[in-house]
């Protein structure tokens, strides 16, 4: 399955950060359990790398990506690792253009049309749009697709989804998934709260197919 069809059946990318290695199992069983077989690992700690590498070989059935990469030595560590993906905050050209040599599937961050511009001419037609709360939510993905929305190009926003906002985004056009933290946030994890994260994770899920999107 490409990564275009796992985010389409999946739609909802969890964003997880792990400080202890020996999360990472657990946490992957919850988001499995709960109904997701894909997430991604940010590189906000030292943990990422064996993490990703972890849940690559316990549980080949997830498609685990690399997030927050801002450098080409965290390219080069999440292909390492094994990472099916690569997400980034924003769109740095030399970390997007190396991940392209490296044969590495990146969706890059952006928020702005003219960075918008610049991803796609590189290419790039899945586009996370971070953060997307903070500069105009759903309103900011409706006036993208005014001059964009024939392009083809799929949109993640991020940056302030949750349980109560994740149907609105899903309504936009274009927006193929929404991803957060908020079903295995910073406090879950440290709390190693393993079933609340799949809690989180159904009730998600639940509201999606209940709004039939
Ligand atoms: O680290 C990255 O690569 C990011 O771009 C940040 C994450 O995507 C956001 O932290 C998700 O936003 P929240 O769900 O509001 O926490």
């Amino acid at each position: 399955m490409s990564l275009k069809e796992s985010l389409s059946k999946n739609r909802i990318l969890p964003a997880v950060t792990i400080q202890d290695e020996r999360d990472a199992l657990p946490i992957a069983e919850a988001l499995l359990k709960g109904g997701l077989d894909i997430m991604e690992i940010a590189f906000r700690s030292k943990a990422a790398e064996g993490a990703i590498a972890q849940i690559r070989k316990n549980f080949p059935e997830m498609t685990v990506g690399a997030g927050t990469l801002i450098n080409k030595e965290q390219v080069i560590k999440a292909v390492n690792a094994g990472a099916a993906f690569g997400l980034a905050p924003g769109f740095n050209p030399k970390v997007c253009r190396f991940a392209m040599e490296q044969k590495f599937e990146m969706i890059p961050g952006v928020i702005t049309p003219s960075e918008l511009e610049n991803a796609y001419e590189m290419g790039f037609s899945i586009l996370k749009i971070f953060p997307v709360g903070q500069f105009g939510g759903v309103e900011l993905l409706k006036a993208l697709n005014g001059p964009y929305g024939q392009l083809g190009i799929l949109y993640i926003p991020m940056g302030g989804v949750n349980l109560g906002n994740l149907s609105e985004y899903l309504n936009v056009k274009n927006v193929i998934a929404v991803g957060g933290s908020w079903m295995a946030s910073g406090k879950l994890v440290e709390t190693k709260n393993f079933q609340f994260i799949q809690e989180n994770v159904l009730q998600a899920l639940l509201k999606i197919n209940q709004a039939g999107i």
